[in-house]
């Protein structure tokens, strides 16, 4: 039996339903983002198997097949269904017995339980871990309202072994049948397209057979410390591969706090918790004005940059020579080995990139993300999509996300904290002398303009282009014929637009200013001065650093890099200590904070954004600034756009005014004149690659 009595019992209210006490399980407050999966791991089952059992919601037959339930994978595209209730009294239940529907509580009618319609929209179900029919109901109502704010009726689900295939009306289960099949847990599945549908040759997602987890649930009898496992899985079974958890291992068994016995209760509020949290995120998508849209860039032809970094450049300048050649004397380095190794392989292999596995608060995004590509390899997918990949998949390999480590909080190693490090040092030369000259102007408004310089020009200094040991950055020499040159070097120039902005928001008494900074190093150091002039010029009362949550792109910034940076260069007494000091001062005071987005480590386009990021964006966003290549291959969705395309017609989707700052180093673009253009291709044949050329460009808000 269920150890109930671990459920501290708490009223809750759910309509049409009588209420006994539910657990105070945090149900309540589930995100309306969609749930993911939700399974034992070793279901005790009174019966063989079990089946799911869903009903298509155009269907008006409840007529169910019980063998492999094939339901269109197009109604459930980026939907969720999940798969029968707990015990329900068959007397309770009026509406189809084979319907878990949402239901919309405005629109009840005689034929369906109270509170429940039978639109049905998306398909979920909770499955209590009560052991009483009508407390089991209300628990299950109450989860899924609180998931879809839509009121729930949930009904019995057939023992599949006595379930008749002929896809006719099943009749009703009996109420011993119903006892039978008791639920303890959701079972939240996505489901997508498939590549390879059915022997019914029809393309619809199939809820396999023998899939080892749709359609399981647990007897009553659950041993307290079995803990439910949070698994995603891939869209259907054809790609199926189980994803491990945290607190289990590879193989699905319970480990750490989990075996350590958790109560039942809190194991399933971990598990529900940790389910809400890798659900998806709801993206709000909007589209450029410019017409028409390229598809994105892929890395399939060779001599183009893009496949030269995804079938060499990333094998032999980022794993091999850093991830390797940084960590592999590291003594955690031999258990991540294998799983390099084998990444390694596969990009040589040009293999299909495989879901996402292990821990991770994006893996139920990434999963979703590389979904939109079945089939697509290391070359075939779009560039930006693997970029991104290979970075998280280093991140899988050497479990960056485990202890609990969401975005380097944790004392979990960076494999390219030495890269940064010697970044860092081989700049201190440049950050003295730069910091010497801007002691005076951190305060000048009418400065802006060099500070936006700064930052820009600051991102050629990038390590996966120029190591640091190339020197680039550590001679001020360097840098300032950097800044000389800014201005032939400049193929888009909208810095008035922006210095009138930061006027505007000067006399308004400073705004919020929402940086996307990039590399961490001598990059990083320029943004923390453009910060420190918005601060101290008025423009802003805080800038938001929009950090990495990962590793990625070998030196992009983590929120610790930015306090490291800080600390590092605060020591000593020369004018970048002094200035370092005030940086540390302002992060103290919430003037500089630092918000890592899983998004920013993800593939998205920048006119696909969360809705809770969208939404913050634009309620409290002055300007958002975002800097380096890969961010601004973001904000033009990775396609190659005509050159000259208005940057505010391409970026005409911002939730804030834009701003980005980027030095070419990837062959896309757009905003920049044709003799630009011309005057640097005729001078330079790696212009659009090479960083030594560079735009200003801003775009107002969309609702502007
Ligand atoms: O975003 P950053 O750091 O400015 O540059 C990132 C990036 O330019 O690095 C690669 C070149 O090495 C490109 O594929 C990618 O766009």
């Amino acid at each position: 039996m269920l150890a109930v009595a671990a459920f501290n019992r708490a009223s809750v209210a759910s309509p049409g339903f009588r209420i006994g006490s539910l657990p105070s399980l945090a149900y309540t407050n589930f995100p309306s983002s969609n749930l993911t999966k939700v399974v034992p791991l070793r279901p005790s089952l009174p019966f063989a198997s079990s089946r799911c059992h869903v009903k298509p919601p155009l269907t008006a037959s409840p007529a169910m097949r019980s063998q492999t339930t094939l339901v269109p994978s197009g109604y459930f595209s980026s939907k969720y269904f999940a798969i029968w209730p707990g015990p329900v009294k068959v007397s309770e239940a009026r509406s189809s017995y084979w319907a878990y529907d949402a239901h919309n509580a405005a629109t009840a009618s005689g034929l369906t339980p109270v509170g429940a319609q039978t639109t049905s929209t998306s398909f979920w179900a909770a499955l209590s871990p009560l052991p009483g029919a009508a407390d089991a109901t209300a628990f299950c109502a109450a989860v899924m309202k609180s998931a879809t704010k839509l009121a729930w009726s949930v009904v019995p689900r057939r023992d599949a072994a006595t379930d008749d295939d002929a896809g006719t009306n099943a009749e009703a289960p009996s109420a011993a049948q119903a006892r039978r099949s008791r639920a303890a847990f959701i079972v939240i599945v996505p489901l997508a397209e498939t590549s390879n549908p059915t022997s019914n040759a029809s393309p619809w997602a199939e809820i396999g057979a023998d899939d080892a987890d749709a359609g399981f649930c647990l007897s009553e009898s659950v041993p307290v410390e079995q803990p439910a496992a949070l698994v995603t899985r891939p869209n259907n079974r054809y790609q199926q591969r189980r994803a491990t958890t945290p607190g289990l291992s590879s193989s699905g068994e319970a480990t750490g706090r989990a075996r350590r016995g958790m109560h039942t209760s809190q194991a399933l509020l971990a598990a529900i918790t940790g389910a809400a949290a890798m659900a998806p995120t709801k993206i709000r998508s909007a589209t450029p004005k410019f017409a028409p849209m390229p598809a994105m860039l892929t890395s399939t032809v060779p001599g183009t940059w893009a496949h030269d970094t995804m079938s060499r450049r990333v094998v032999e300048d980022i794993l091999d020579k850093v991830v390797y050649g940084d960590n592999s004397d590291a003594a955690w380095f031999s258990e991540a080995k294998p799983s390099l190794d084998a990444l390694r392989a596969e990009i040589l292999a040009d293999a299909e990139l495989r879901p996402i596995e292990g821990a991770g608060e994006d893996v139920a995004d990434w999963n979703a993300l590389l979904a939109k590509y079945p089939g697509g390899t290391w070359l075939s997918a779009p560039w930006l999509v693997a970029e991104f990949y290979l970075y998280r998949r280093v991140a899988e390999a050497t479990q960056w996300f485990r202890d609990g480590n969401t975005r380097g909080e944790q004392n979990i190693e960076d494999v390219f904290a030495k890269s940064k490090q010697a970044g860092l040092a081989s700049a201190t030369t440049t950050l003295e002398a730069l910091a010497a000259r801007t002691v005076e102007l951190v305060c000048d408004a009418k400065a802006s303009a060099f500070f936006l310089s700064l930052a820009l020009w600051g991102n050629r200094m990038d390590l996966s282009l120029w190591p640091a040991d190339a020197g680039v950055a550590s001679s001020s020499e360097a840098f300032d014929q950097v800044l000389a040159s800014s201005s032939e070097q400049l193929l888009a120039d909208d810095t008035e637009q922006v210095t009138q902005l930061l006027d505007t928001l000067r006399a308004k008494g400073g705004g919020v200013i929402d940086l996307v900074v990039d590399n961490a190093g001598f990059e990083l150091c320029t943004d923390l001065l453009l910060a420190d002039h918005l601060v101290g010029s008025g423009a802003a009362k805080c800038v938001r650093f929009r950090v990495k949550h990962h590793p990625t792109f070998v030196s992009d910034a983590l929120e610790r890099d930015v306090d490291a940076h800080i600390a590092e260069l605060a020591k000593g007494d020369g004018a970048a200590a002094s200035v370092a000091k005030r940086w540390g001062e302002r992060r103290a005071s919430g003037e500089f904070a630092c918000v890592a987005d899983t998004y920013w480590a993800m593939p998205y386009a920048l006119w696909d954004v969360p809705e809770t990021l969208y939404d913050h964006l634009r309620d409290s966003s002055s300007l958002i600034i975002v800097k380096g290549d890969a961010n601004y291959r973001r904000a033009l969705g990775d396609r190659p756009w005509p050159l000259d395309a208005p940057f505010a017609d391409v970026c005409s989707y911002a939730p804030a005014p834009l701003l980005c700052l980027r030095t070419l180093k990837a062959e896309l673009g757009c905003g920049m004149a044709k003799q630009g253009t011309d005057r640097a291709a005729s001078s330079d044949e790696t212009w659009l690659t090479d960083g030594r050329w560079g735009v200003v460009h801003f775009s107002p808000a969309a609702d502007e």
